[in-house]
């Protein structure tokens, strides 16, 4: 006999959903964060594979585990052969098995040291906003640092998100009371800086932190922190380098000129950068970023 109608049940079946989902959010942020090993979380998941971890999905699960991509998590369960259906606490004894020597192996390298502070810098057009903000939307654990600029907002542009717009005062009041940690003359037009505050307080919180900024930038960065790690990203050629400039559409033909010119001088610089990503595909370039942000083997 029925003990409620079943709105009721339909209701308290919903409730339940909502608060499996919630539980699941949880243990994805932790892993996410670093406060919860993957490990414990696979090994949790196969003692009771009804309970929070094991209703896990196997791709929910790698993507939470930091510098683990969507594109990433595809190729490992390709090759571990396990559909994207599954849940942790539905693998056979052979599938966790797997899982597990993989999950292992990653933690083995990739735990712990990773590299805290990464710059990401590279000539003009090439794509370094557009990689970083890819980074920014796909992977929530990597930081990115928001600058300080003396440029106009443009349309669309945030205020605490794409930048701190500051007039010349302010910005000169930051470079004098040693609040940036690097800053430049970009493009022979407006003045950007990085905060050093929220630098220094995201790598204390145990985050990682990218920056995407200039040349000029990158070198005072080495300086300023010679522990950071210096990626540079290259175009796939230079015809592809004066499409893209052309192709965005936002300078006249003289700056373009112009600014070919100075890609030509920072081209030059690619020797003075830890690693060189090149960016054919910017879902792949992204990964090899945030990879290296975690790759204890990755420097030169
Ligand atoms: N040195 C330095 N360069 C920065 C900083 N923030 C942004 N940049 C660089 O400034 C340049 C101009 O950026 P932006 O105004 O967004 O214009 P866009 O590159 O033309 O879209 C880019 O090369 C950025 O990498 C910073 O904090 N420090
Ligand atoms: N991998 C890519 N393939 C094709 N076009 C790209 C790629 N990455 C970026 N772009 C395009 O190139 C132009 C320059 O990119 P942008 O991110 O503004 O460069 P940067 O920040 O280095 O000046 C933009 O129009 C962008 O959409």
């Amino acid at each position: 006999m029925r003990s409620s109608p079943p709105e009721v049940d339909r209701v308290a079946a919903s409730r339940a959903a909502v608060a499996a989902r919630r539980a699941r959010a949880t243990v994805k942020s932790a892993i996410a964060a670093g406060s919860r090993s993957p490990l414990d979380v696979l090994r949790a998941a196969f003692e009771s594979p009804e309970g929070v971890e094991g209703r896990l999905r196997v791709t929910e699960f790698l993507t939470s585990i930091p510098a683990i991509g969507q594109t990433k998590t595809a190729r490992i369960m390709q090759e571990l052969e396990i559909s994207p259906s599954k849940r942790l606490g539905g693998l056979g004894r052979l599938q966790r098995r797997r899982l597990r020597e993989f999950v292992a192996d990653w933690v083995a390298s990739h735990g712990g040291t990773g590299d805290r502070l990464v710059v990401l810098a590279g000539p003009t057009a090439v794509g370094k906003g557009t990689v970083a903000e890819y980074i920014r939307r796909h992977h929530p654990d990597v930081r990115l640092s928001v600058s300080a600029t003396t440029r106009q907002p443009r349309p669309g542009e945030v205020e605490g998100e794409s930048y701190f717009f500051v007039d010349d005062a302010e910005f000169d009041r930051l470079i004098e009371a040693g609040e940036l940690l690097e800053w430049a003359t970009v493009h022979n037009a407006s003045r950007y800086g990085t905060p050093r505050k929220a630098v220094e307080e995201a790598i204390a919180a145990g985050n990682s932190v990218l920056l995407e900024i200039d040349i000029q930038g990158a070198r005072s960065v080495r300086r300023a922190a010679p522990e950071a790690t210096l990626v540079f990203l290259l175009p796939p050629s230079w015809d592809e380098l004066v499409r893209r400039l052309v192709g965005r559409g936002t300078e006249s033909p003289a700056e373009q000129q112009r600014r070919l010119e100075t890609a030509k001088v920072e081209l030059a610089a690619v020797d003075e950068f830890d690693h060189q990503v090149v960016n054919h595909d910017v879902a792949e370039a992204a990964q090899e970023v945030v990879d290296l942000m975690r790759s204890r083997k990755g420097r030169r």
